[in-house]
């Protein structure tokens, strides 16, 4: 689905580059959390991988396709949830398809549908400004299954809620993903989230990309974190970090 190859990017001429022959491949279906120091890249990569930066040396692909002409190719939800706020909840979703000129009328249906399973039926109508922060978030997601993309790019969607808003939207995101069969490329800080939710981690550091393989069984819930799989897994991952420090 995503593909790759050796990837060079600095932003300017004579700056040292942020990326140096950076690979990586993701598989249709997969989730995979990218995680690393602030300051790493990972955002700047999202960027390339969308079209909004173009890279210095290297290809990237998306469903086998090259580079050019990238933008639109990918679903991409930014760490902030970026939603118009003159715009109501409903309109906030169909924006997307506004963009590419689709019948929306068509689509009202399965975005009420979507909107109950969010549990936010009665906010369509509603203005951002009147929604909690996961709610903001749950429509921002939406909003970019809209866009109807196979690949997602969540830029630490749930970095900014507390942590008991932040579980409750794992068990939802979960149970997401196993029915949409996205490929996922989700940044995030926090290591706990990472093993949950992926299949592998990519580490980004100052040597390129360290991989790590999940190996938890799906279906996956919010009480796997106490298993002791998993908790070993979390030391493991931390000594990693530590060690690449
Ligand atoms: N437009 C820009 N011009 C010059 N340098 C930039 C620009 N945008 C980002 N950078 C630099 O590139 C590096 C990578 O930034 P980026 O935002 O991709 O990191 P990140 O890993 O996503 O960080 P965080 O975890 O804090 O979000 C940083 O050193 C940043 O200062």
């Amino acid at each position: 689905m995503l593909h790759i190859e050796d990837l060079t990017y600095r932003f300017d001429r004579d700056a040292w580059p942020i990326f140096q022959q950076l690979s990586l491949d993701l598989k249709a279906g997969e989730f995979v959390s990218l995680i690393g120091p602030s300051g790493s890249g990972k955002s700047t990569l999202f960027k390339l991988i969308t079209g909004l930066l173009k890279p210095g040396q290297g290809k990237i692909q998306i469903a086998g396709e090259l580079t050019s002409g990238r933008l639109g190719k990918v679903g991409y939800m930014p760490q902030k949830d970026l939603l118009l706020p003159w715009r109501t909840v409903i309109e906030n979703v169909l924006l997307p398809l506004e963009i590419v000129k689709e019948d929306k009328r068509e689509k009202s249906h399965e975005i009420r549908a979507w909107l109950s399973r969010l549990g936010l039926e009665e906010y369509e109508n509603a203005y951002p400004d009147e929604l909690s922060g996961g709610m903001k978030q749950r429509v921002a997601f939406l909003r970019t299954i809209m866009t109807g993309r196979e690949l997602l790019l969540l830029d630490e969607p749930f970095g900014a809620l507390d942590s008991l808003t932040k579980r409750t939207m794992h068990s939802w995101l979960l149970g997401l993903w196993g029915e949409l069969q996205k490929t996922v490329l989700f940044i995030t800080h926090d290591l706990e989230e990472a093993i949950l939710l992926s299949d592998r981690i990519l580490l980004l550091q100052n040597r390129g990309i360290q991989e790590y393989k999940v190996i938890l069984p799906r279906p996956r819930n919010s009480e796997s974190i106490y298993q002791p799989e998993f908790i070993s897994m979390r030391k493991e991952l931390e000594r990693l970090i530590q060690h690449e420090k």
